[in-house]
């Protein structure tokens, strides 16, 4: 054979040996790649997908380093933060109307049938009464509204429904008291040595009013006002309380300062203080352990988780917590409740339950203390600042 001819030969085969092993080992690596998803995928899920999702899709992708499959992503984006922005304080109670108003509710209802009436008779003005006591609106206040009613409605001679649903309306105005003042004390305040000292608010209240509830959602108006908050979980009573304080916190960026299961409720509202202080924060809001208001002792402690907080600084509110649904119970838990800390306003939760919106008279009646808030569902933006003139006229709309 020529020696060229075999040269050449063995060049070929050479080159197909090279280019099989090249072609064997390309494969292999592909294979021992995991089934990432395809790029786009990846890409369409980065944008449209939660921080918590994002979080998600990171750990379960498990793509190992440099097998050049992440060369596809681009370096983890730091996760979205999750704080919510809650809504304005001024829109709730205008949003809340339809759960006051209409047939669902006593004091409602009885002020739409009486203006429904084209004759107010005896019966008429009998059954609107009934109606009144039976929406908590209490005996005295009651009477009231309804003399101040006749006569006007007589002496004006007030024929048109429109004329005499303003006098109603102004009439029931007057019992819910438009001049008492609801603002809440919200506003750092200075000690006598000039310090600045956070506002601290005290939620009080017997088991399960809503006390807890309340303090996550007034820590949201609280936020949308552009404040900084604090909360301290005084109740070390019931375990579960302090985890929901920090569920509600962390959805909008809220510290939560908590003490050991059964530590001394004082000391943690103290902690709490203290910290607000430090943090230089505007307001620290203090749940406190639902009690039984018959029980000396527990509504003792209270008065002393109040006397130790104003080692640091003053106490600027004291909120009640009454279930609206309660009716006369409440009163009963209010009074004494009165005894033990100064309250200065009252919260009134699950109004939107209840047909007994007349437990506003009432309330404000037997304690001279203003409601400040309603609680009017369990979303977390149902509390409002409470307004008499706009519940009045939520209370006359007919949904
Ligand atoms: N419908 C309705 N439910 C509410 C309202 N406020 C609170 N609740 C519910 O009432 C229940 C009790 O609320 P909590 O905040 O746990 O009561 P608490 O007073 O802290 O209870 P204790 O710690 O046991 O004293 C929860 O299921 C809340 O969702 C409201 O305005 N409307």
């Amino acid at each position: 054979m020529d020696l060229n001819l075999l040269y050449v030969l063995i060049g070929i085969v050479a080159l197909l040996v090279v280019a099989g092993v090249v072609t064997t080992v390309v494969v292999r690596r592909r294979r021992e790649l995991p089934p990432g998803p395809p790029p786009g995928e990846l890409e369409e899920r980065r944008d449209g997908g939660t921080a918590v999702q994002d979080e998600h899709d990171r750990s379960t992708t498990d793509v190992p380093p440099g097998t050049g499959a992440v060369d596809l992503l681009e370096p983890p984006a730091a996760p979205a933060p999750t704080v919510e922005v809650p809504e304005a304080p001024q829109t709730r109670l205008a949003r809340l109307r339809r759960r006051l108003a209409g047939q669902d509710n006593a004091l409602s209802r009885g002020l739409l049938a009486l203006l429904a009436k084209d004759r107010i008779d005896a019966d008429t003005w009998d059954e609107f009464e009934e109606t009144l006591i039976t929406s908590d609106l209490g005996v005295g206040p009651t009477t009231e509204l309804v003399e101040a009613l006749r006569t006007r409605l007589k002496v004006d001679g007030v024929s048109d429904p429109a004329a005499a649903r303003a006098v109603l309306r102004e009439e029931l105005l007057k019992l819910v008291d438009p001049t008492m003042d609801r603002t809440l004390g919200t506003e750092p305040g200075t000690t006598a040595d000039g310090e600045r000292v956070p506002a601290v608010v005290m939620v009080v209240g017997v088991n399960g009013t809503g006390k807890t509830t309340t303090v996550g959602k007034l820590a949201r108006v609280l936020v949308a006002e552009d404040k900084d908050v604090l909360l301290g979980a005084a109740d070390t009573f019931r375990a579960a309380a302090a985890d929901q304080l920090e569920t509600w916190g962390s959805r909008v960026g809220v510290p939560v300062v908590r003490g050991a299961e059964q530590a001394d409720p004082a000391s943690v509202a103290f902690d709490a203080v203290r910290a607000g202080k430090e943090g230089e924060v505007d307001v620290v809001l203090v749940d406190t352990a639902g009690r039984l208001h018959s029980k000396t002792g527990l509504m003792d402690e209270l008065g002393k988780v109040k006397r130790v907080i104003e080692r640091t600084a003053p106490v600027s509110e004291v909120l009640l917590v009454l279930d609206a649904t309660t009716g006369q119970n409440g009163l009963v838990q209010a009074r004494i409740f009165r005894e033990v800390v100064d309250v200065s306003g009252i919260v009134l939760t699950k109004l939107d339950g209840s047909a007994k919106g007349g437990i506003v008279v009432q309330v404000q009646r037997e304690l001279g203390v203003p409601v400040k808030l309603i609680g009017l569902g369990e979303g977390v933006d149902d509390l409002a600042p409470f307004d008499a003139e706009e519940f009045v006229d939520a209370v006359l709309s007919e949904a």
